[in-house]
């Protein structure tokens, strides 16, 4: 059929009888079509090792962030030189930051604590919309230093889910003062914490060892607001698997790009979007319920589910009376002790005031769960317009889920381990390998 297919495309060779002038013409021709079809052969086993993946999900759901721990795991990590290239956007993140929450302690009315400090606030906010990055000088520093002190500025903080801060903010600001220093070198964790919006798409290439073979991944990583999420159609060809990233602490934030919105609401839409879509039908979908160590930090400051599962009580029924299985407990502790290290899982082992907060948090995590798989099975519809699923939808449609922490090494390593194999499992059973 190939050998057909190029000889009708005039680059191969023809066996009609009157085709060629000589034997010896139609010889060379015949191992010429020989070794373009070789060629080709070889060239498709070759793109059959290479599995494409996508990230897809909302803006800041942590896409970026799991391509840069592919970069720490199975490429050389970071230079020298791309570190320090870091250092601009690691001050922007700062500066805008604390640009923010002033802005936020205008709106919202709190004052600060020190009025000496004031004439600090009014310097950042005169360099606030200045681009160039030589606006960010040293005193400016030493005044965002000085300002995130003030308790005024904690107040406003405290209560970031009211408006739009990224969530890395607290981490650079509480290390702010090494940051100053001029031999700071941005550490693997400050690289995962710094933010940067992606616009166009990016993707990386690695080779990974499994069952003693190598097999070569090329991961796409593309923006997730909704301005730039059209993009996502031109990559959906001949995809592997996507990696869908949801940030499931995102309940009480409304989105960046639209503040009538809820985050999560968002999230699960565009999962079921996904999900339903024609062109993914046997792609195999594996949900990263991400930010799972900011969803525990938000239950224990008592930011819990329940305001979002009571307002859409046809979405989210039942959260109150919810309780998870014994299975299901251990499943999400197991991920969450994994992504928050020894010093965690102490303090999760100890009291009873933390085992409760423990187990609110496993409730609320495992209920989102829930809702997602409900969405998976077809019990749960969003969007009226989605495509419906048909009977055998699920016979090569898959969708495997992870709870994960993305500015976790070590949790990342364990998900991305589990997964490896269900993508080039799935990928050979779909080209009909195995
Ligand atoms: N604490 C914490 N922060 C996270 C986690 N995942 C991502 N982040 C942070 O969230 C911010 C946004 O992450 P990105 O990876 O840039 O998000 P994205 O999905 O690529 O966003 P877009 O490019 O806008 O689509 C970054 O500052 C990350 O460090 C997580 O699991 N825990
Ligand atoms: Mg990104």
């Amino acid at each position: 059929m190939l050998e057909e297919t190029m000889a009708c495309l005039g680059c191969g060779y023809n066996n009609g009888p009157d085709f060629y002038n000589s034997a010896e013409e139609e010889k060379i021709a015949r191992t010429r079509n020989k070794q373009i079809c070789k060629a080709l052969k070889e060239y498709r086993r070759q793109d059959l090792r290479k599995l494409k993946l996508l990230l897809l999900g909302t803006g800041e759901s942590g896409k970026s962030t799991i391509t840069k721990q592919m970069r720490i795991i199975h490429i050389n990590g970071f230079e020298t030189r791309e570190r320090i290239e870091k250092i601009l956007d690691i001050r922007r993140n700062i500066k805008e930051s604390m640009v923010v929450i002033l802005c936020a302690m205008h709106e919202l009315g709190i004052p600060l604590e020190h009025a000496q400090n004031s004439h600090r606030m009014e310097r950042l906010l005169q360099a606030a919309d200045t681009q160039d990055p030589a606006s960010i000088t040293d005193d400016l520093l030493e005044d965002i230093e000085t300002l995130w002190r003030d308790s005024g500025v904690q107040e406003c903080f405290s209560r970031s889910y009211e408006y739009q801060l990224i969530d890395s903010a607290k981490y650079f600001l509480d290390k702010l003062h090494e940051i100053r220093q001029p031999d700071y070198i941005p550490s693997d964790q400050d690289i995962l914490r710094c933010r940067v919006l992606t616009t166009g798409i990016q993707f990386i290439e690695f080779d990974v060892h499994d069952a003693g073979h190598p097999v070569s991944f090329c991961v796409y990583d593309v923006g997730g607001q909704r301005g730039v999420r059209r993009k996502w159609i031109q990559i959906f060809d001949s995809v592997a698997a996507i990696l869908f990233l949801a940030d499931v602490s995102s309940y009480d934030q409304t989105l960046r790009e639209d503040n009538e919105k809820n985050r999560f609401l968002e999230a699960l839409e565009i999962f079921e979007q996904v999900w339903k879509n024609r062109f993914l039908r046997s792609v195999s979908i594996l949900l990263f319920m991400n930010k799972i160590d900011i969803l525990a930090e938000k239950v224990q400051r008592g930011r819990c589910i329940s305001a979002l599962t009571d307002r859409h009580p046809d979405i989210f029924p039942n959260f109150e009376t919810f309780t998870p299985s014994s299975a299901e407990k251990c499943e999400f502790t197991g991920s969450y002790q994994r992504a928050e290290g020894d010093g965690r899982k102490r303090r999760m082992s100890r009291g009873s005031k933390s085992s409760e907060t423990n187990s609110d948090l496993v409730k609320t995590a495992v209920y989102i769960k829930h809702i997602f798989m409900k969405i998976v099975k077809g019990e749960l519809e969003l969007t009226p317009t989605a495509e419906k699923l048909s009977k055998d939808w699920h016979q090569t449609h898959v969708c495997e889920y992870f709870y994960t922490c993305a500015v976790d090494t070590n949790n990342v390593q364990h998900v991305l381990d589990g997964c490896r194999t269900l993508i080039i499992r799935k990928h050979l059973e779909r080209f009909g390998i195995i």
